[in-house]
């Protein structure tokens, strides 16, 4: 497909998407009802396509959908549920909490009672080394999904390490690597995050080959472009793992996928993450919530359930262009997990938008307004 025939689906797609504001306005009300010379609000949006939408924008789009968090349906509306309900936090906090901390403290402690040593012990014998560390990382995932009784099918073959290859996902959560990793130990490319979480990342980590980069240092980009085209070269790296949204989005839609990893002339292996929603929403709304707040919230229900696909591996074809190519993976994992693509950069989350978009909105607003006033 062009790149033309693409913008224009995906426009549509956002068309389609859009709220429609008539749904939002007090029913049963129109023009013709209303008190002559009196104006309505939806003669005030008639006035322009440009102040619906923004009208339409205010009351709920497609962009801030994709980051709203949705927990799971109310079940203890009535008086017999209520108390069965209560029945439930008691035993998710008093028993399953407590037992789950420590589950995690055991994994601690045998992680690093054997990390520390092989890695400071085993420096001679380096390839000894990574292979016990890879292993101690896995496991040290595995008591992390033991912690949340994450319950995760895998559907199809397991990935094996092979040079020039990437493996890319649609991303919910930090706890998506937790996931992948605890079945084999990638090499994942992240946003730098403070606290014990950055700590882990350039101590343990990095001892997998993860790489790190802070997404508004525009020095750090081409660092990490250069740190992966290497890292694909090494037949004997831990297999990479990119999440090429760049940002969580809430397992309902998957926003435009960053060419990254798609240029590097690898076979780019899709993975579609789906989670249920039946216990908890797994969705890490990083700007709301911490991400040990967002653990402890899995830790406190009752169960993480997610599916895993590992789909068919992917190539350039031929005349495609890298953009093209990741919106054709982004088509295959979206349509596996059942989410939906909309248009939207996932950074926009963390820019405004540009001067220029602003400028040629005002413009057709300016126009609208001057027609509208030589037709009078
Ligand atoms: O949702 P964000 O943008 O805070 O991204 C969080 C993590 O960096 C994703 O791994």
């Amino acid at each position: 497909m062009s790149s033309t025939g693409k913008l224009k689906s995906s426009s549509s797609e956002l068309d389609l998407d859009r709220p429609n504001i008539e749904d939002y306005l007090p029913s049963g009300t129109t023009i013709q009802q209303e008190p002559h010379g009196k104006l309505s609000l939806r003669d005030l949006l008639d006035i322009s396509p440009t102040l619906s939408e923004a009208a339409g924008a205010i009351v709920d789009d497609s962009f801030t959908r994709c980051f709203k968090s949705n927990p799971p349906e109310p079940w203890n509306w009535n008086v017999y549920l209520f108390p069965l309900w209560c029945f439930g936090v008691v035993v998710r906090y008093l028993i399953l909490f407590p037992a789950r901390v420590l589950v995690l403290t055991i994994g601690w402690i045998i992680f690093l009672s054997s990390f520390i040593p092989v890695h400071l012990l085993l420096k001679a014998n380096d390839k000894l080394r990574r292979k016990i560390e890879r292993c101690l990382v896995e496991m040290m995932c595995s008591f992390f999904v033991a912690s949340w009784t994450g319950v995760v099918r895998y559907h199809g073959p397991r990935p094996s390490r092979r040079p020039k290859q990437v493996f890319v996902a649609n991303h919910t959560s930090m706890i998506d690597f937790i996931i992948l990793e605890q079945m084999t130990a990638f090499a994942v490319i992240m946003q730098k995050h403070p606290g014990w979480v950055g700590l882990l990342q350039s101590t343990i980590l990095e001892s997998v080959g993860c790489i790190w980069f802070n997404r508004t240092e525009a020095k750090d980009r081409e660092i990490v472009a250069k740190k992966l085209r290497d890292h694909v070269q090494g037949a004997d790296n831990n297999p990479l793992l990119i999440f090429p949204e760049g940002t969580c989005v809430n397992n309902h839609y998957t926003v435009m996928f960053k060419k990254g990893a798609f240029e590097l002339g690898c076979t780019v292996c899709p993975v579609a993450i789906k989670y249920n929603k039946i216990f908890v929403d797994a969705f890490w709304n990083s700007r709301k919530q911490s991400f040990t707040m967002h653990l402890l919230q899995l830790m406190t229900s009752w169960a993480v359930v997610c599916d895993v696909w590992y789909l068919e591996p992917q190539s350039l074809k031929p005349g495609e262009t890298p953009i093209e190519f990741a919106e054709r993976v982004r088509d295959i994992i979206s349509h596996r997990a059942g989410l939906k693509m909309v248009p939207w950069d996932g950074y926009l989350k963390y820019s405004r938008p540009s001067p220029k978009h602003r400028e040629r909105k005002q413009q057709n607003f300016a126009e609208s307004v001057l027609r509208r006033l030589e037709e009078k």
